[in-house]
C-alpha cells in the first residue's frame, strides 16, 4: 500500500492536474494506494505523522507538492527508518526536485518510484535555534540559513507576487525579483561562525549565510554548486563585506552560481556550524520562516532520509 501525502494548493493550482493524472494511472495499473490531501498550512506535518503509525515495520510514503510541503511532511515523520520515501515535484521552486534529478514527467516519476527496488540514503539538516527560552528545531532537506536569502524567503511566503507569477507559471522569477528588492534595504551584521568544532571565524558584514544540502534554493539559485546530499556534509555557503551598489553586480554570477571566485563568497563544506550574530537576523530552513534570532546552530544528517529514486 503506498500513501500519498498531496497538496492539490501547490504551484497555483498545478499539482491539482498532476494527482488527477497520477491517480488515473494508480486505477489503470491497480495500485493499492491511499491519498491523504492537505486541507491547510501545517496539515501535512500532521498527516506525516500519522502515516507514520500505519505500519509497524514498512511505510510508503509519497509527498505530491512543493518544497514547502515536503519540508512540513519531513518535520511529520517521527520514525524514519521504516519510511520508503518517495518525491512528486508539483511547486513552483522544485529545489529538492532540482538537486535530487527527479526531472520526469509526473507519471515517469511515479513509476520510477513504483519500480525502485532499493532505497537511497540522503542526508537532511536540522537547525536548532532559541525562541522565547525555548529551544526549537526544524528538519531541512534544502537548505537552511539567515540574512538576506531568508528575508526573501519570509517575503515570498505572503508576496501576491508569487500567487501572480505562479499563475504564469512563472513562480520561480519571485525569488530574483524580491531578491532585487531587498538588495536596497539589505541590512548586515557582524557574526561569529564555528565550523564543526574548530576555532571561531569573525565576519564583518555580514549579508547570508546558507547551510546548503541541495545545491540550490530560492528556485534554482545555485548558492553551493557543488552541495551534494549523500555526503554527510553541508557546502555553506557565506556572503559578506561587499558594498550595496556591488551586490548588483555580484547577483547575476549568483544567479548562474559563477560567485563562487569571488572575495565576498565563501564555501565552506562541514558537519555542523553555530552562527552568532550581534542582531537579529531572519532564519529558514527550506523557505519556511523560522524566527528572528541571533543564534542558530546547524547539523547535518548523514544519510536520514531512505528515498525511492
Ligand atoms: N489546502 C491548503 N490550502 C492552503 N495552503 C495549503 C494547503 N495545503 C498546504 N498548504 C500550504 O501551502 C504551502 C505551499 O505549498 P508548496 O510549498 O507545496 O507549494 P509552492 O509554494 O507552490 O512550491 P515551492 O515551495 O516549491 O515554491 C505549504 O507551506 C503549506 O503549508
Amino acid at each position: 500500500m503506498y500513501h500519498f501525502i498531496v497538496n492539490n494548493t501547490s504551484g497555483g493550482g498545478r499539482s491539482k492536474r498532476v494527482w488527477e493524472e497520477l491517480q488515473n494511472y494508480l486505477l489503470e495499473h491497480e495500485i493499492r494506494y491511499k491519498a491523504h490531501f492537505t486541507e491547510y498550512e501545517g496539515h501535512a506535518k500532521k498527516l506525516a505523522d500519522r502515516v507514520c503509525d500505519i505500519d509497524r515495520e514498512k511505510v510508503y510514503l509519497i509527498v505530491v507538492g512543493g518544497d514547502g510541503t515536503l519540508n512540513e511532511v519531513l518535520n511529520g515523520m517521527h520514525d524514519f527508518e521504516k519510511i520508503r520515501f518517495g518525491y512528486i515535484p508539483t511547486g513552483s521552486g522544485n529545489d529538492f526536485a532540482r538537486g535530487m534529478k527527479i526531472n520526469g514527467t509526473p507519471t515517469e516519476n511515479l513509476e520510477r518510484i513504483l519500480q525502485a527496488e532499493e532505497t537511497t540514503p540522503i542526508d537532511l539538516g536540522c537547525v536548532s535555534w532559541v525562541e522565547e527560552g525555548q529551544k526549537e528545531q526544524k528538519i531541512f532537506a534544502i537548505s537552511s540559513g539567515l540574512g538576506l536569502d531568508a528575508d526573501v524567503c519570509k517575503q515570498a511566503l505572503h508576496s501576491g507576487l508569487k500567487k501572480a507569477l505562479n499563475r504564469l507559471g512563472l513562480g520561480s522569477l519571485t525569488y530574483v525579483c524580491l531578491t532585487i528588492k531587498s538588495l536596497f534595504t539589505m541590512p548586515t551584521a557582524e557574526a561569529k561562525i564555528v565550523f564543526d568544532d574548530e576555532v571561531e571565524e569573525p565576519i564583518s558584514r555580514m549579508i547570508f549565510i546558507a547551510g546548503m544540502n541541495q545545491y540550490c534554493e530560492g528556485g534554482g539559485v545555485p548558492m553551493a554548486p557543488e552541495a551534494v546530499a549523500t555526503d554527510g556534509e553541508f557546502s555553506v555557503c557565506c556572503g559578506y563585506g561587499v558594498a550595496r551598489w556591488r551586490t548588483f553586480f555580484l547577483l547575476p554570477f549568483l544567479v548562474k552560481g559563477k560567485h563562487t571566485g569571488f572575495k565576498c563568497f565563501d564555501i565552506h563544506n562541514c558537519r555542523k556550524f553555530s552562527v552568532d550574530l550581534e542582531k537579529p537576523m531572519v532564519l529558514h530552513a527550506d523557505g519556511e520562516y523560522c524566527g528572528d534570532v541571533t543564534h542558530a546552530e546547524f547539523r547535518c544528517l548523514s544519510g536520514k532520509l531512505n528515498i525511492l529514486l
